[in-house]
């Protein structure tokens, strides 16, 4: 069984491949390293034999999950890195090694999916939009803050926005001026996520006309799919770029 990890700046997220290979076993959203083992623990049948990740979290915290890992169930970890060029895909930063490498494994998995131009949009808890040519150029991309960066920002740099997850849910159900704090913050920290997602798409049209695929992955996906009905929603869109970065034996 393989264990893939991709470890985000506020979750981490995991999923389990079968000996027969491809399919998932397992899979989960977790919010700590103790959490992780938690959840592995409570499998069934776990005979992990591999383990491959992407983090873009610190090496110190990064080195810590994989003494975890290794630890607990004897598997050796492996690590994607940055590279200048992979399957295809030209890393367009000046120094390619500051890219995140969730975005270069999202930009990887999408060239693949689409063989050819493509706009990767990620929505955690940063929200990144990339830009891959039909040759395999990566023109670069666009970073912002993601809907709990926005909102939290809000909470924290005011006296008077205060409120709970389930009010902030129930307040998404519609897009009409809100009523209530927790209505005009939410809906207003939406509307700007999705005013960039049309900056991005109008963007890749003055490129490539229509001939490009949009991807849109990240926890926050679905919050934007609905405006974007000609993407693709891959929420394991970086796993995609992961197993090809690291194929293992
Ligand atoms: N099952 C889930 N577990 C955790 N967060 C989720 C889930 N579904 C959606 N989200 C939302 O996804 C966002 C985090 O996205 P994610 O891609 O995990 O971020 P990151 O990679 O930065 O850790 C949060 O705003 C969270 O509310
Ligand atoms: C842009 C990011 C913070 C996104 O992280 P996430 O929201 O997925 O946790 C991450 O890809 C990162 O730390 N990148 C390094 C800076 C860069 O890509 O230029
Ligand atoms: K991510």
């Amino acid at each position: 069984m393989i264990l893939e990890l991709d470890c985000g700046n506020s979750f981490i997220k995991w999923r389990v491949l079968g000996a027969d290979v491809g399919r998932v076993v397992g899979e989960g959203v977790v919010d700590s390293d103790l959490a992780l083992l938690e959840s592995l623990r409570g499998l069934k049948g776990l005979a992990l034999k591999h383990c491959r990740l992407v983090s873009v979290r610190t090496a110190e915290e990064t080195g810590a999950l994989i003494s975890l890992l290794s630890e607990a169930f004897g598997v050796s970890v492996v690590c994607a890195t940055p590279a200048r060029e992979m399957s295809g895909v030209r890393n367009g930063y000046e120094e390619f090694e500051r890219l995140g490498l969730d975005r270069w494994l999202a930009m990887l998995g999408g060239f693949h999916l689409a063989s050819g131009a493509c706009l990767v949009l990620d929505f955690g808890t940063a929200v990144t939009a990339d830009f891959v040519a039909r040759d395999g150029e990566h023109l670069g991309g666009f970073i912002c803050p993601g809907m709990p960066l926005m909102r939290n920002q809000l909470r924290t740099h005011t006296r008077r926005i205060r409120y709970g997850d389930l009010a902030a849910e129930r307040a998404l159900e519609s897009l009409v001026p809100g009523r209530t704090t927790v209505e005009a913050v939410e809906r207003g920290c939406l509307l700007m996520l999705r005013g960039f997602v049309q900056a991005q798409l109008e963007l890749a049209r003055s490129y490539w006309g229509e001939d490009f695929a949009v991807f849109l992955t990240g926890g926050d996906a679905d919050l934007v799919s609905e405006i974007v009905p000609e993407a693709r929603v891959v929420p394991d869109l970086v796993f995609v770029g992961l197993a090809m970065a690291c194929p293992l034996s």
